[in-house]
């Protein structure tokens, strides 16, 4: 019919038309494409990508400070049992190769990595290939590195096997089994034709049981509510959840605070401890551990409830029942909460109470931080010295 007709003269024409522009000797003008200009143009309308933020309870799931590992080393290779065969020679002589050594499995702390989530139930090491003809031997399993983060803690069957607390630091957590040896390696005067060749060994295998103590400069200690996640938003771009209610922070956040000299201090927001954490109540004794490692503590005190020195007082309390010393850490006392009239009418009499110096602020205005953030590198600073008379590098973040 006509229209189909015509649909068919349509198709042929524009296939013709496709087939011309494909062969057409004639040089295609360069569309002027200003890729640049439209990059910035993009830039200046549109946000820079930002780091999704993870709700508190999703930030959780990803943060892991306890793993049971089992970890394998690879197994070495058979040794092989063959002779040398070559035309008219007619007792070539044993040439079987050794077989490869199996692979190690190392702990590596990587500054990169900040908790254990990464980190795999079971690990099994690379095999050793086996030994083959013309003395070939097999190729060892190459090293299976595992990477944990700085503060790993390593122990098997409850005691402590490692503590891995600088960054580059290793631990082998498995060794890797001997390759076995083949029928060459058993030639002697009294054998000259030897058919024995050995197995390869198989590696290590290991339950180790990680944990992880953060580690940081300072260590931000305080009841639920006081206003620690605030304080290390204002300090350091850290973005830990804040919220009016108790246990708002899960988990332990790192920030760091920028110095002049590109120095940097790093602060730990340790989840709210309450009377009785040490009998692991609240969030218990789990949260204890990272402060731990913590060279000074900051304990934060919410000027705005009566009596604000119990809080010291109970604070200092649950970390000497945790571990004897804690308490006697070189620490600050950091009054929050200074905005709110009740508060400021308090300090003066918490001061008389604890007879040290108290550092008042609020987190939320951002007044009086300077002070603090002084103390800090006066603290950070004494530490570092002190680490350096000791003939040890100054923990770095
Ligand atoms: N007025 C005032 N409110 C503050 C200040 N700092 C914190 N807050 C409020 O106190 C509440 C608790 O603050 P957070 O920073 O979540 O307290 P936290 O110590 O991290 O609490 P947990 O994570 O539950 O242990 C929030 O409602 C904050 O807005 C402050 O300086 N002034
Ligand atoms: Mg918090």
């Amino acid at each position: 019919s006509a229209p189909a007709r015509h649909s068919a003269c349509c198709r042929r024409f524009t296939g013709a038309m496709i087939l011309s522009r494909l062969f057409s000797a004639r040089p295609r003008q360069a569309a002027p494409r200003l890729l640049s200009a439209g990059r910035a143009d993009r830039a200046r309308h549109q946000e820079p990508p930002r780091k999704k933020l993870l709700s508190e309870k999703k930030l959780k799931r990803h943060f892991v400070d306890q793993r049971r590992v089992l970890v394998r080393g690879g197994n070495g290779g058979s040794g092989a049992s063959c002779f040398h065969s070559e035309p008219r020679k007619e007792f070539g002589g044993p040439d079987g190769g050794d077989g490869g050594d199996g692979g190690h499995v190392i702990l590596r702390v990587d500054q990169q990595v900040k908790s254990l989530s990464a980190v795999l139930s079971q690990y099994q090491g690379f095999h050793g290939e086996d030994g083959g003809r013309k003395n070939c031997f097999g190729r060892g399993g190459a090293v299976l590195y595992i990477r944990v983060p700085v503060g790993t803690l390593v122990k098997e069957g409850g005691d402590v096997v490692a503590d891995l607390s600088r960054p580059g630091e290793e631990y082998v957590a498995a060794l890797g089994g001997a390759g076995g040896k083949g029928n060459r390696f058993f030639l002697a005067n009294d054998n000259r034709a030897p058919v024995t060749c050995t197995p390869g060994q198989p590696g290590q295998e290991r339950v180790l049981h990680l944990e992880l103590k953060t580690v940081a400069h300072a260590g931000m200690v305080g009841f639920p509510n006081a206003g620690k996640s605030s304080l290390l938003r204002a300090i350091s771009n850290a973005r830990p959840a804040v919220a009016a209610y108790p246990f708002t922070t899960l988990n332990p956040h790192v920030g760091i605070v920028h110095y002049e000299g590109h120095q940097q201090v790093a602060v730990a927001d340790i989840p709210g401890i309450i009377p009785g954490a040490h009998q692991n109540r609240g969030l218990g004794f789990a949260f204890l551990r990272h402060i731990e490692r913590c060279r000074c503590l900051l304990f934060l005190v919410d000027l705005s409830l009566p009596e604000p020195w119990t809080q010291v007082e109970d604070l200092k309390y649950e970390l000497e029942k945790y571990e004897a010393g804690l308490s006697q850490r070189p620490h600050v006392v950091v009054a929050n909460k200074i905005d709110l009239p009740q508060a400021r009418a308090s300090l003066p009499l918490l001061q008389e109470r604890l007879g040290q110096d108290v550092i008042a602020l609020s987190a939320v205005t951002g007044e009086n931080l300077e002070p603090l953030l002084l103390r800090l590198k006066v603290l950070h600073d004494a530490d570092a010295e002190a680490e350096l008379r000791q003939g040890r590098r100054p923990l770095r973040w």
